[in-house]
């Protein structure tokens, strides 16, 4: 029997994730990439029947969707949908599903891996150890201890609590600031609830973002926020980049408001070069690389082959995202 078609993103490609991956769809589906979709969209359009994507890479606008008339499902890899307008989708008889709880492991560990290297001043260690350049580590630019200090966790889902775990072990203060205060979660690491936001990034060393895009939190921290921070204290964003107003951190770092930023996620992404943020010494920059690890993305992949594979066999998927 012939395999039912995917459109893919290549989005990742140059990093290798779906040359990577692949092979593990590929077991199930025939892949379509989007570029040979563009090039053949006529004689292509009607054999797809689900659409994988990563991030918005790949737009699934009203106009993909007239596209493909055979169309089931549309999958995310990772959890975050925010760039999917799921009514739209929904409302052409096409489920849209994710991959949750996979990713929260790895999403921790870049959450610590940031607020470490920004406080150890890792990056610029590294740089140094290359040059012997002082410039790429002057003498100045001490780093700050992690173990002891006090974070503040915006988000207390499922990765801030990972988080939050994580954090226990490095002897840190613990504060949580979410909708809902979460008493066992709180218990479990020995976190303090800040009803208010504004205590928290008043209290914290370490304020790390981990709350969903929404219209509620889409620069949740702006400039009034950044002036409520210790001048000492890092923000760390692996969230999405909309939850802060770049702008307002670019200043407030220019104007040492607070000491530095460390961030998996910004907008757009990748941040354009020459880009104000990243000419600034105290900031680290990833290219939105919370899940891209070997292990948590074949889980992921498998997920959304399972996803898809039951859509298509006319079952109930195990990560449908209704809203
Ligand atoms: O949403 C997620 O799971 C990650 O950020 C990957 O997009």
């Amino acid at each position: 029997m012939e395999k039912p078609c995917i459109l893919a993103t290549t989005f990742g490609a140059p990093r290798g994730i779906y040359k990577c991956f692949a092979p593990v769809v590929e077991k199930h589906f025939t892949i379509i990439p989007h570029e040979t979709f563009l090039l053949d969209q006529k004689n292509l359009s009607e054999q797809i029947k689900a659409v994988f994507v990563w991030g918005g890479a790949l737009k699934v606008d009203r106009g993909l969707m007239q596209s493909l008339p055979n169309l089931k499902v549309v999958v995310n890899g990772g959890v975050g949908v925010d760039h999917l307008d799921i009514p739209m989708i929904n409302s052409f008889g096409v489920k849209v599903c994710n991959t949750p709880h996979v990713v929260d492991n790895a999403t921790a560990d870049i959450g610590m891996g940031l607020m470490l290297a920004s406080a150890r001043k890792i990056v610029e260690g590294h740089h140094y150890s290359l040059t012997h350049n002082n410039e790429d580590m002057p003498e100045s630019s001490m780093g700050m201890d992690v173990s002891g200090a006090t974070l503040g966790i915006i988000g207390m889902g499922r990765i801030g609590y990972k988080v939050a775990r994580r954090a226990q072990g490095f002897d840190m203060k613990i504060l949580y600031h979410n909708r809902n205060r979460r008493k066992e979660e709180e218990r479990a690491v020995g976190a303090m609830y800040c009803a208010n936001m504004e205590d928290l990034l008043q209290q914290s060393d370490f304020v790390m973002v981990v709350v969903n895009l929404s219209l509620a939190t889409q620069k949740l921290i702006g400039a009034k926020e950044l002036a409520m921070m210790k001048p000492t204290s890092t923000l760390i964003n692996i969230s999405r980049g909309l939850v802060v107003d770049q702008d307002a951190l670019v200043e407030a770092l220019q104007k040492k408001v607070i000491r530095a930023a460390a961030l998996d996620v910004t907008y757009p992404e990748p941040l354009p070069i020459g880009h104000p943020l990243a000419a600034l010494p105290n900031v680290i920059i990833l290219p939105h690389i919370g899940t891209h690890s070997v292990e948590t993305m074949q889980i992921m992949v498998e997920k959304m082959v399972t996803n898809a594979l039951a859509v298509l066999g006319g079952n109930q998927p195990p990560d449908e995202v209704k809203v």
